[in-house]
């Protein structure tokens, strides 16, 4: 481990001078776009994808120390031990290899004298043969008739990805089955999804690295319930995905199918491994998943191989680092102009968030100053009706702005004031970064734009499975980059243990007045005495 710090590299203070520097009127956004040959400056293309940060507030100066700022961390070395699988987690003592779940070379890749490649392999194998019989009919529920519903049972790294991807290729579910998500322990969730689902015909696919986080157990607990209730044996209602050696691990004879994940893979990095795998080949078919991996891949070897000048999620980490810890925002909105990513930003909360919401770096030292980014976000145009009012007078925040350059329908688009639908949606992406960086000064304070709002704007050519791929690669690469630069360990979670002891304290307590209606809640403390009053009595007084 280096002994880099960032907050005592003296590229740190060098940086905060010129992110002084950049709060000049001199340097307002206005004045940076219009110098000569800004875009080609502060663009970039890789992996398919194009990466515009002409907008966001940085010059050559700023840029070039934050390149130094990578050497000085060592961010290139520590990408590339975590693809050959060195263990990066440290505070876990394991690898991080979900590069490896979408790596179609054959060279292996080594942890505890195992090959991950191989392992990750051999469930691909299993998956494809196992939803082209979902899919023939072959493989039924207890009453012989073929699913046509699936349901994914998991919270967090184990349901979000699978559903951003599931709602960007929605467009090309021809299998005939649908399929839902049951991630919250919140009863509304079940009833929903049991409300249009028929029973019969459903594959439950109950997923869960730890096979112990409670909602999922509880919800699974459930489901047996409800299945016996109408009289089908939930054992052919059911597949797992879990992690070797995990409570669930090789099943418990209690379903049609185990599927394997492995603890080099964490969570919420962990859709292109048999998270999203099984789900994803059912409701897209195998074909499809893997045209997704290979995008992720092409991506994956761009992050790799690409010099830091021309590599886009390293370039889009060190301005996410730039803005957070130089400029002072808080938090940054993902807005993707196309309806199918409307799932994204929902995604990255959780893949960035729980990654890099870190209060010490990855030797354990204290962080003068917390890392980590809020990240929210909705499809445009629809955002530009919400929140931002607030973005372009309120108090700003960076935007990625995401755009797509052929959609995934042919439908007739019209013509609506001289443009078809995909034109106007351009017009308003087009129009709402460059609002945001030129402002428009007036006499009436309350009409009034102040401007120099920064944005990047990402653009794909399409939306087909690949891309979808390529940008999830993209930002898991520019989460592990930004961690790198913080100096920070993106794979632990540890901030998510408290809060769980804390329910099981509080559910303890619950469970004995279940038993015992006497139980007075005296040893809780008296704010929540009185909730659980309140819940067991089901009144507010
Ligand atoms: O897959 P599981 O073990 O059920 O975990 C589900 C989720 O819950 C945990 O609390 C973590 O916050 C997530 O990183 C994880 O993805």
């Amino acid at each position: 481990m280096t002994k880099y710090r960032f907050h005592h590299d003296p590229l740190h203070r060098r940086l905060l001078e010129q992110a002084g520097r950049m709060n000049g009127p001199d340097c307002h956004l206005e004045r940076l776009v219009a110098a000569d040959r800004r875009l080609d400056a502060f663009s970039a293309m890789g992996g398919g994808v194009f990466y515009d940060f002409s907008r966001q507030r940085v010059d050559e100066s700023v840029m070039d120390l934050l390149f130094e700022l990578t050497e000085a961390a060592d961010v290139g070395r520590q990408f590339a031990a975590m693809a050959a699988g060195e263990k990066v987690n440290v505070t876990e003592n394991r690898a991080a290899l979900h590069m490896a779940a979408r790596s179609f070379s054959s060279s292996p890749a080594m942890v505890d004298g195992r090959d991950a490649k191989a392992e990750l392999q051999d469930v691909l194998e299993q998956i494809r043969p196992f939803s082209k019989a979902v899919h023939q009919g072959e493989i039924t529920g207890s009453t012989g008739q073929a699913f046509s519903h699936v349901v994914v049972v998991g919270i967090g790294g184990s349901y979000l990805g699978t559903e951003f991807v599931a709602c960007a290729l929605e467009a090309f579910a021809d299998k005939n089955l649908s399929l839902d998500f049951l991630a919250n322990v919140d009863i509304h969730n079940f009833s929903s999804v049991w409300s249009r689902i028929v029973p019969e015909k459903t594959l439950w696919v109950v997923i869960s690295k730890s096979y112990t986080t409670v909602e999922t157990m509880a919800n699974e607990d459930l489901i047996r319930r409800h299945m016996q209730a109408v009289g089908l044996n939930p054992a052919w209602h059911m597949v797992t995905v879990t992690s070797k050696g995990s409570p669930g691990d090789q099943g418990t004879g209690q379903e049609l199918a185990a599927f394997h994940m492995f603890d080099f893979i964490g969570g919420r990095y962990s859709v292109t491994s048999a998270v999203g795998g099984v789900p994803l080949s059912l409701y897209l078919g195998y074909e499809r998943f893997e045209r997704f991996l290979k995008g992720a891949e092409e991506m994956d070897r761009h992050a790799l191989e690409a010099p830091p000048k021309d590599n886009l999620p390293l370039i889009a980490a060190l301005i996410g680092v730039w803005n957070a810890s130089f400029l002072g925002y808080p938090q940054t909105a993902i807005v993707p102009y196309a309806f199918p990513l409307r799932k994204l930003a929902a995604h990255i909360q959780q893949l960035n968030m729980e990654s890099n919401g870190k209060s010490v770096d990855a030797a354990g030292n204290k962080l003068d100053e917390p890392a980590g980014t809020m990240i929210f976000g909705e499809p445009g145009t629809n955002a530009q009706h919400s929140f931002f009012q607030l973005a372009h007078q309120g108090k700003a925040f960076p935007i990625d702005f995401i755009g797509v350059l052929n959609p995934q329908t042919q439908l007739d688009e019209g013509r609506f004031k001289g443009v078809g639908h995909q034109q106007e949606l351009w017009a308003n992406l087009l129009a709402q970064s460059t609002a945001l960086a030129m402002g428009k000064p007036s006499d009436d304070p309350a009409r009034s734009f102040s401007g120099n709002r920064p944005s990047s704007t990402i653009v794909v050519e399409d939306l087909e499975p690949e891309s979808v791929g390529r940008l999830l690669a993209f930002y898991e690469a520019k989460t592990i980059f930004e961690a790198f630069v913080w100096g920070i360990n993106p794979f632990d979670q540890f901030g998510v243990e408290l809060g769980k002891v804390t329910a099981g304290k509080l559910r303890t307590e619950m469970a004995a007045r279940n038993r015992d209606e006497a139980h007075d809640f005296s040893e809780v403390d008296p704010i929540n005495r009185r909730y659980l009053q309140m819940l067991f009595n089901g009144r507010l007084d």
